[in-house]
């Protein structure tokens, strides 16, 4: 089995509804995105002969899906009053909503779903929140 590495990192905001610590205020990380992709056997020929996928072609859908939280609030849905969702519409702050609680271990399995559906065999994705925290997933 032949296994290729990329990442992509963004920078964006968060916190944790519920969470009884630092952890419940607003605050941002630089999130660390690796992904690592397998393959049995390597394309025969061509343009990419020997190669498992390009590396050029899986670090642009990496950067393309990532790159979307980038500058952002993520907040897990319903865990923001309205007023204050209303409040940060008229700043014009940019949010991103997402289903889960945005903690490392839901973004390494959203990601990984994420970049499986741009077909790629994903064997796993780390997601670091700081330089000494990841968490990882796979299937
Ligand atoms: N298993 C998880 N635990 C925590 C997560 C997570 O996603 N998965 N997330 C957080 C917070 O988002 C927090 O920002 C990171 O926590 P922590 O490492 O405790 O904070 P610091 O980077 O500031 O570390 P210090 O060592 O305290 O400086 C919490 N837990
Ligand atoms: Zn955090």
């Amino acid at each position: 089995m032949y296994y290729l590495t990329v990442e992509n990192s963004f920078d964006s905001a968060h916190f944790l509804h519920g969470y009884d610590g630092k952890c419940s205020n607003l605050h941002g990380h630089r999130w660390r995105v690796v992904v690592d992709v397998a393959c049995e056997e390597l394309i025969a020929e061509g343009q990419q002969r020997g190669m498992c996928v390009d590396f050029g072609d899986l670090k642009k859908d990496v950067k393309e899906i990532t790159d979307f939280y980038d500058h952002a609030f993520i907040v897990e849905e319903g865990t923001l009053k309205e007023k204050t969702v209303e409040a940060l519409n008229e700043e014009n702050f940019r949010m991103i909503f997402v289903k889960f609680r945005p903690t490392a271990e839901n973004f390494s399995k959203f990601f990984f779903e994420e970049v499986k559906k741009k077909g790629y065999n994903v064997s796993k994705v780390c997601v670091y929140e700081t330089p000494n925290n990841c968490a990882a997933y796979s299937e």
